[in-house]
């Protein structure tokens, strides 16, 4: 039975795909209020439950958290990779819902509604006092032109607005597809009559709207966050508003929500919402069906898409990806079984078709295989890459221009602290993995079962000896290949059987003068 544990109010139309699903619990409770939380595989989320390190620690069976929605700020990500914890988001599902509420909130600004119905509420007539301003032939200044910023673009260009965008990372070509004007943060800053931001709380963009920065917008400006509280700072904003400089502020979202600036909030000047962006039904539909979809995908062992702390594929480029993730824990298996010594670095070298693949999720697949022998906590794709780095491994990947004569290959070189191993292995379609080299030495088996690597001395009788020390102990040889890099020097065997091998076979083996390594390896 796989549990999922919803804690904050998610659309339970959204939950379809799991609810429909065989052996799947879903129980529908605030974190605070389950006192078994460890009996939980998953967790879903909005923004209001903090996914903290403390109650990562109360769930020792959970493997993926779900954000139905975008911003994964409440939820500690280096510490749910640390654990082996995929975090996912519904990184579009909303997006519409939030622009078309950031619309909303721009035209309130500039109207005066709110304030303008309170007032009539209030049984009170005073057209004069919320004269506005129009839309039509002002500058909105977009902060952020991801996909909330550009659907509201879209909007305010609907509105026969001019629209300016500042965005580090967008292109010349994208701005002009999509009909808005590329500026830098100052020329934004001076130019615009509107200022909205849509980028994510970072630590560059935390307070990217302070005293500095507002001193240089233009007077009477309006300024607006439906993105995250913090990105612009709130002591400024009071500051401003109160010298006039600032005419109006739109805040969907605050520093601490609900918000404790007061004082701010006094601001007739401030329009404000709870944090509605999202919250419209069908937002809430999308980003519910979107994680439950990639939950269910998760469950049914297939390829996540919008994992935050995992590289990104389809389930399509998993399949090209799939015959090389399992020849690549192979490797990482048999290369930590066999090298039982502190390890310092690994490279692994990816040739031919091998290299056209999304590399970076073998590497990390090999080195999770490579950790598993090793240490005795829940280590994958997510949690390698820095478990490794923890552990002072370096990893290196590399991609080869070489021919080596496979159509694909993947060689892993692990330097320990006393000796350097390398395995090479390629992937034939329709037949499996095979590893065509192991130290230097050509062989040509198939890594699966019950192994043993034996290093010898290229003499004549070395197979019998073996062959009969297993023999005496009831031990059938399965398969057996042998290989040496020159006649009379040091060769391997690499023998498979039907079951694993005791410890006294294989003391027996060590006791024969032309042995001199011996090793049983579990795949
Ligand atoms: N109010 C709500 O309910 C609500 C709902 C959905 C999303 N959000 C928030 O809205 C924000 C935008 O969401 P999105 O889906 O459009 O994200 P997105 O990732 O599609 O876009 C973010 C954009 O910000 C840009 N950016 C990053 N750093 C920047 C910087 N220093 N200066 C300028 N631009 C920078 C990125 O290049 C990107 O284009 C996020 O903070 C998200 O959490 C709020
Ligand atoms: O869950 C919510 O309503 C907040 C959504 C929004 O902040 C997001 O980042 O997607």
């Amino acid at each position: 039975m796989f549990r999922v544990l919803v804690s904050d109010p998610i659309s339970r139309d959204g939950l379809e795909p799991l609810l429909e699903a065989n052996n799947i619990e879903i129980v529908q409770k605030n974190v605070s209020e389950e006192e078994n939380l460890a009996q939980y595989d998953a967790l879903f989320v909005r923004s209001a439950t903090k996914v903290t390190e403390e109650l990562m620690n109360q769930m020792p069976k959970l493997k993926i958290v779900a954000r139905a929605g975008v911003g994964v700020d409440n939820i500690d990500v280096d510490q749910a990779t640390r654990k082996g914890i995929i975090v996912i988001n519904a990184p579009d599902g909303n997006t519409i819902s939030t622009a078309e509420h950031t619309f909303a909130m721009i035209a309130s600004l500039v109207r005066h509604i709110p304030q303008a119905n309170m007032s009539v509420k209030n049984r009170e007539w005073k057209r004069s006092s919320f004269v506005g301003s129009e839309l039509h032939g002002k500058m909105l200044g977009i902060v952020g032109l991801g996909r909330i910023g550009t659907e509201l673009a879209r909007r305010a260009k609907a509105f026969g607005m001019r629209v300016a965008v500042f965005d580090p990372f967008l292109t010349k070509e994208r701005s002009e597809k999509i009909g808005v004007e590329k500026h830098d943060f100052e020329e934004l800053l001076t130019q615009a009559d509107i200022i909205t931001v849509h980028t994510p709380l970072t630590k560059e963009t935390k307070g990217l709207l302070n005293k500095e920065t507002i001193s240089k917008t233009k007077k009477g400006v309006y300024l607006v966050n439906c993105a995250r509280g913090g990105i612009i700072d709130e002591d400024a904003l009071c500051t401003y508003l109160e010298n006039g400089h600032v005419r109006g502020v739109a805040l969907d979202v605050f520093e601490v929500e609900p918000p404790e600036h007061t004082r701010l909030l006094e601001f007739e000047q401030v329009i404000a919402t709870p944090h509605l962006g999202a919250s419209t039904k069908e937002a809430q539909l999308n980003v519910a069906y979107q994680v439950s979809k990639e939950v269910l995908l998760f469950i049914q062992g297939k390829q996540v898409t919008t994992s935050i702390n995992l590289p990104a594929m389809s389930d399509e480029a998993y399949q090209k990806v799939a015959p090389y993730d399992s020849l690549a824990q192979k490797i990482g298996s048999f290369l930590s079984q066999y090298m039982n010594q502190p390890v310092q670095s690994i490279t692994i070298e990816y040739e031919g078709t091998a290299a056209e693949i999304e590399t970076a999720y073998v590497t990390k697949s090999m080195i999770a295989s490579f950790l598993k022998q090793r240490m005795d906590i829940n280590i994958n794709t997510v949690n390698a890459g820095v478990l490794a780095r923890e552990r002072g491994i370096q990893f290196i990947e590399k991609v080869s221009d070489q021919n080596s004569g496979y159509s694909n290959s993947m060689k892993v070189t692990i330097h320990g602290e006393q000796t350097t191993s390398e395995i090479k292995g390629t992937s034939i379609p329709h037949f499996g993995e095979r590893i065509v080299s192991v130290n230097g030495f050509s062989i040509d088996f198939h890594p699966s079962g019950h192994l043993l690597y034996i290093q010898h001395t290229d003499v004549p009788g070395v197979i019998g000896n073996v062959g009969r020390i297993l023999g005496n102990h009831s031990v059938n040889i399965a398969t057996m290949q042998v290989g040496r890099k020159e006649k009379g020097g040091e060769a391997i065997m690499m023998l498979s059987f039907d079951r694993p091998l005791d410890q006294p076979i294989l003391s027996a083996l060590t006791e024969l003068d032309e042995i001199v390594f011996v090793k049983a390896i579990e795949l």
